[in-house]
């Protein structure tokens, strides 16, 4: 039997994994470095906005499965850095914000019409690991989150050199996650440290945060097909937005 990595070593095998985060994905690559047409923009943004009204629901599946009440007293934090509360608008409504500042009516993204049907999967998928896995496994797998701040200041330190159609009052998104984003993984790398103290158990971690990366860049393979590629679904056949708007359950 192999003896388990040390807190700090575990720490650092999951940091390695930043290498596979999808800054490195030519699709955010391209947006970064101002080379990103504005339809690819706005095929991102609405896009991405099926990733943020699911994070709430996925986080509730959590909290359905948690047990523990001091868990919960924490994470139902980031339900309402999303949905919002009283006084607070939230990351949903910062979203659509963004979407009108890159010139996407609000209706048009809360509709899901763009959402195309391999982000749609992707993003399920994992909602539906954080139904079934165990509590402590769905909230390791938020710890993508560690390299997100990087992914925020990237945004914002690029966008608006390279897009100034873009409104600046679209950014406020971006600007609020490098505060919440430290602070969920801070959370999280607290239960993950401690839940997995086997060698095999933090092997699985390490694969359970690889399937992570895999729903992040798979999203954006998805992206670069449609806005890219220009090979969205049933491109050979129609040129409508043909695929289904998501089948509720
Ligand atoms: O813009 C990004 O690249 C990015 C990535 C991620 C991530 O790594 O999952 C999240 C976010 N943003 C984000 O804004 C966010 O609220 C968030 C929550 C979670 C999660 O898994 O619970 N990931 C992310």
């Amino acid at each position: 039997m192999t003896a388990p990595m040390s807190p700090e070593a575990f720490e650092q095998a999951l940091r390695a994994k930043g290498q596979y985060y999808h800054i490195h994905h030519p699709f955010h690559v391209a947006m970064y470095e101002g080379r990103a047409t504005r339809e690819q923009i706005q095929g991102w943004v609405a896009n991405r906005f099926y990733y943020q009204i699911s994070i709430p629901v996925k986080d509730a599946a959590i909290m359905a499965n948690c047990p523990d009440r001091d868990t919960r007293r924490e994470w139902i934090q980031r339900i309402i850095d999303h949905d919002g509360e009283p006084g607070s608008e939230g990351g949903i409504e910062a979203w659509l914000r963004l979407g009108e500042a890159v010139g996407l009516p609000r209706d048009k993204v809360l509709s899901g019409e763009m959402v195309l049907p391999g982000v749609r999967f992707a993003v399920d998928a994992y909602v539906n690991f954080a139904r079934r896995a165990s509590w402590q496994e769905a909230a390791s797998s938020s710890l993508t989150e560690l390299f997100a701040p990087t992914i925020h200041q990237s945004r914002l330190d690029t966008w608006p050199q390279h897009y100034p159609w873009i409104d600046p009052a679209g950014y406020d998104y971006f600007r609020k996650r490098l505060k919440e984003a430290r602070r969920d993984v801070e959370h999280g790398l607290r239960i993950t440290l401690g839940h997995y103290t086997t060698w095999e158990a933090q092997q699985r971690m390490l694969e359970i945060l690889q399937f992570k990366l895999d729903v992040l860049w798979s999203m954006l393979d998805a992206m670069s097909m449609a806005y890219e590629l220009e090979r969205p679904p049933y491109h050979t056949v129609t040129k409508d937005a043909v695929w289904h708007r998501g089948i509720a359950l």
